[in-house]
């Protein structure tokens, strides 16, 4: 069995719950949590503190952004905008005990160089996959081409978490025509705290298990 490095979380689309998804594997895993690019942050402060907050964090178990830029746009975007170049060379995975949860900005083909989109940087990390798609009407259609774009590369997929109401008919068909597990739900939540994410967490499969599901 695969020692267990760590997930590569990413969704259909920014807002999608990708945060509050890592924060319940990264509390659930007993993990350390990485958000390699972020932007933004001329309007918020991050992923970061919101994960370190959810998942109740100690510091030694969150790395700091390779970057940390203002505009809320792709990070080539962002970056441009700063006269900053991304460097392929921070973005490799840190050495560290504890697995990792590695989140990305926004979803698959998100511009981080001009030679580079977050799937590639995701096939760089060799990481498998937790996708992050809504429950609602739209998502079979953004899930299903995720999933292709990441089997087109060979990019392993350990499963989909859902967010939003429940939802039983795009869970079925996600998981048939998608050929994939749903790992586990979130419900819309009226608040965010550290309780519902240590709830949510204590659902949440072993790692090895959810491995074990997605190879069947
Ligand atoms: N299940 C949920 N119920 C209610 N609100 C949610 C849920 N999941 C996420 N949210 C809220 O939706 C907003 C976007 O979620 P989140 O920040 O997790 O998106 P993201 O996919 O991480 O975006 P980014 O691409 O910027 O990293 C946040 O305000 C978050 O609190
Ligand atoms: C700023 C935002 N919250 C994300 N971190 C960046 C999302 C980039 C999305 C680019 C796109 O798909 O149009
Ligand atoms: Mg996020």
């Amino acid at each position: 069995m695969n020692s267990f490095r760590g997930v590569f979380v990413t969704g259909t689309d920014t807002e999608i719950g990708k945060t509050l998804v890592s924060a319940i594997l990264t509390k659930a895993w007993n993990a350390t949590y990485w958000k390699p690019l972020q932007t933004g942050l001329a309007d918020e402060a991050g992923d970061t503190p919101t994960v370190r907050t959810l998942a109740e964090l100690t510091a030694d178990r969150i790395i700091a952004p390779a970057y940390g830029l203002q505009a809320p746009l792709a990070p080539l975007a962002a970056a441009n905008l700063e006269g900053v170049t991304i460097n392929p060379g921070r973005l490799v995975l840190p050495a560290v005990q504890s697995p990792l949860v590695v989140e990305g900005a926004g979803g698959l083909m998100v511009p981080i160089r001009e030679d580079m989109l977050m799937i590639d940087l995701i096939q760089q990390m060799d990481l498998p996959v937790v996708l992050v798609a809504r429950s609602g009407l739209g998502t079979i259609n953004h899930t299903l081409l995720s999933l292709e774009a990441l089997r087109r590369r060979g990019i392993p997929i350990l499963g989909v978490v859902l967010s939003g109401p429940e939802n039983s008919g795009n869970a079925r068909d996600i998981e048939r025509f998608g050929n994939v597990r749903i790992l586990f739900s979130v419900p819309h939540l009226e608040e965010i705290n550290e309780t519902v994410v240590s709830e949510i967490s204590d659902r949440v499969p072993p790692f090895y298990v959810c491995q074990q599901q997605s190879s069947q």
